[in-house]
């Protein structure tokens, strides 16, 4: 018999043909308030669930008591809690690799764009603000020869601060967990502490996954390291920032603007402060969004979860030691 598989998440034509080959799918386009009552009828007989952007929460984990397998279409999956998964024997599955080199490229748009003031500036030409020749209100600040001190350097990390030596010939330093040796032979990266980095940074730069260690580690204190000067630019997860101080540091010069790609609240709730501010660029999390990266994540999600349900958890497994 086919397993049961939930999906919450729409996935190409194709992806849900090869799915449907090999299990019982059940398809919700997103959970919400209507269809979460379903959701949770339809976890009780689900062996794998696949999808993104949903809190699996402890009633959600409660309510699937046949699960084997989780399958998200993400990279990060600070959604779910892997310890309670890893203890009831779920495989955790995941998409590292293939939005690497999109994100990077999300993140280091941010960089310019915050920067050269470019969405801020092309607003005002919309307006019909642009009536003569510039001044120095309207400049921005350089990003090449500049400092990146990247948060986080491993696959997108490494990707960003590529982008950052050869591209635009900037100084590398990073703040992580292991030494990189790789970065700092191909890249002349400098790793440091947290606080060096800060007080260098033209760019602080956070791709740091969300863990308890990461939770709002951009606080307070560390923006009152940063230069005044300096940027900070969010490509990992909007928590790692506590979002009223990143407020108050940009209203206050503490720092000079930001480029957000991430957020505590998402989708970005209106009345969000940040959003009045002209020295802050937001992007709705498009950090892995093109047409080609988003394909290629959703096929490794469904391989991902028909390799799993079949007790192969040899490729992007993020608790394989559920098997020993
Ligand atoms: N904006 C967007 O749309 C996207 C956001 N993301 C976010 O980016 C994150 C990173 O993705 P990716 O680069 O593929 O992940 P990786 O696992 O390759 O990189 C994470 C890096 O962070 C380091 N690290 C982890 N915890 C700590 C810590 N407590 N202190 C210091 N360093 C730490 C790791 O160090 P070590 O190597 O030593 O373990 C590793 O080098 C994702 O988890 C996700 O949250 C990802 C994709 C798209
Ligand atoms: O935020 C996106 C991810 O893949 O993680």
């Amino acid at each position: 018999m086919k397993p049961n598989v939930v999906l919450y998440r729409k996935i190409p034509d194709d992806l849900l043909a090869k799915l449907q080959e090999q299990c019982q799918v059940t398809y919700f386009d997103g959970i919400n308030a209507d269809n979460r009552a379903a959701f949770i009828k339809a976890l009780a007989e689900a062996e794998g669930v696949i999808g993104v952007g949903l809190q699996f929460s402890d009633e959600l984990m409660a309510a699937a008591p046949k699960l084997k397998a989780v399958s998200t279409i993400s990279v990060g999956y600070d959604d779910f809690n892997v310890a309670k998964l890893s203890a009831r024997g779920i495989a955790l599955m995941h998409t590292p690799g293939v939005l690497t080199e999109t994100t990077a490229d999300t993140i280091f748009t941010l960089v310019l764009c915050a920067a050269r003031r470019i969405t801020e500036l092309a607003e005002k030409v919309k307006q019909g603000e642009w009536q003569g020749s510039i001044g120095p209100d309207w400049y921005g600040s350089n990003v090449h020869g500049k400092t990146i001190g990247i948060l986080g350097m491993g696959r997108i990390g490494y990707a960003v601060a590529k982008r950052a030596h050869f591209g635009f010939g900037m100084n590398v330093i990073y703040y992580n967990r292991s030494a990189k040796p790789e970065a700092e032979q191909q890249l002349n990266a400098r790793r440091c502490s947290l606080d060096e980095l800060l007080a260098d940074a033209d760019f602080v730069c956070n791709v740091l996954p969300l863990m308890p260690e990461t939770r709002h580690i951009i606080n307070r204190d560390t923006l009152a390291k940063m230069k005044p000067s300096a940027f900070f630019i969010n490509g990992g997860r909007g928590a790692s920032v506590d979002e009223a101080a990143l407020v108050e540091a940009l209203k206050s010069g503490v720092i000079k603007g930001a480029g957000l790609d991430v957020f505590e609240t998402e989708p970005l709730p209106v009345n969000s402060e940040l959003l009045s501010l002209p020295n802050v660029v937001a992007l709705p999390h498009i950090g892995s969004a093109t047409h080609e990266t988003r394909y290629e994540m959703s096929k490794m999600a469904v391989e991902n979860l028909l390799a799993a349900l079949k007790g192969d958890l040899t490729k992007h497994c993020v608790n394989p030691d559920i098997l020993r």
